[in-house]
């Protein structure tokens, strides 16, 4: 990871009628490849945030530069290539008929056009595995194979931010893994994946660091590992641990272990911590 910031929020505050602030003075940087998982309960602003982080809602407050450009409406144009947004509903991302048009409308915006924006349209076919869906209309798609659609128009424009809304709401379990496999792997081309999710267990391996938001204010910044540590935290934003950490922290009670072991992320995880427990006892 470069020590280039690539999300600055100062201070942001954000209200939708005045004297109802939703944004409570966020403070969050970003650097360059860096990723992040957003937990937060239902109406604690998380989406609001996103949406600040591109510009689409007016007069917020405080400051946002992303790549060391002030997000504004002069910016905008080179912040939209810069940030992909997946919203938390793909019928408020589609709008046109057919999959490959909304596939091409991005980079076609972009300026991308001919044989590169073919050749690119057949890379995110190949790599999202979409030749079922692409000679689809996009009306016809099912709730998933849609959700599927709205990142794969993100991912053709190849930007540097992906700002993800609950991307695995409504996924089946392949899409699921699929999904996390490409997050995995668009991170390590450095790109920044911020996602928002309502479920720990969900949450890809590679992303260590996690925003707790409650009430238009960030509660908690650091580690995952560090969160589950944090009974009072979890409880107050309304989150459940996972059910391998929880499984973990009866281990630890039943077998008064007292040495500090991260908190499983997969269940190979739990698995190695449940050989050492033996080995140790
Ligand atoms: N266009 C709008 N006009 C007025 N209030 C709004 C608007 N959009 C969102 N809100 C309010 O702002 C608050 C934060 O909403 P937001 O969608 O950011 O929450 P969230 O954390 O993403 O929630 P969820 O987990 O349910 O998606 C909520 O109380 C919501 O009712």
């Amino acid at each position: 990871m470069s020590n280039e910031l690539q999300i600055k929020v100062k201070d942001l505050h954000f209200s939708f009628f005045p004297q109802h602030e939703i944004l409570k003075g966020i403070n969050l940087e970003l650097k360059k490849g860096e990723s992040l998982i957003i937990l937060g309960e239902n109406g604690s602003g998380k989406s609001t945030f996103f949406l600040n982080l591109l510009n689409l809602l007016p007069n917020y407050t405080g400051k946002i530069e992303i790549s060391g450009k002030e997000v504004n409406r002069k910016n905008e144009k080179d912040i939209r290539k810069r940030v992909g947004i997946m919203f938390q509903n793909p019928n408020d991302q589609l709008f046109l008929p057919t999959v490959l048009q909304e596939l091409e409308f991005g980079p076609s915006n972009l300026g991308i056009n001919g044989k590169e924006l073919k050749s690119r349209i057949k890379y995110v076919i190949d790599t999202l595995k979409l030749h079922n869906l692409i000679d689809k209309k996009t009306f016809h798609l099912s709730y998933g194979e849609k959700k599927k659609i709205a990142f794969a128009s993100i991912f053709s424009m190849d930007p540097e931010i992906y700002l993800l809304d609950e991307p695995y709401a409504n996924l089946d379990p392949r899409t699921k893994k699929e999904f996390s496999e490409i997050f995995e792997n668009l991170n390590q081309k450095k790109k920044s994946m911020l996602i928002i999710s309502h479920d720990l267990d969900k949450i890809p391996k590679f992303i260590k660091r996690t925003i707790v938001i409650h009430q238009g204010e960030i509660l908690f910044d650091g580690l995952i590992n560090d969160l589950y540590n944090k009974m009072e935290i979890l409880q107050k934003a309304n989150l459940d641990l996972p059910i391998l950490s929880i499984l973990y922290l009866k281990l630890k009670e039943e077998l008064h272990l007292k040495e500090k072991m991260n908190f499983p992320r997969d269940i190979n995880d739990f698995l190695e911590l449940l050989k050492n427990t033996r080995k140790d006892n």
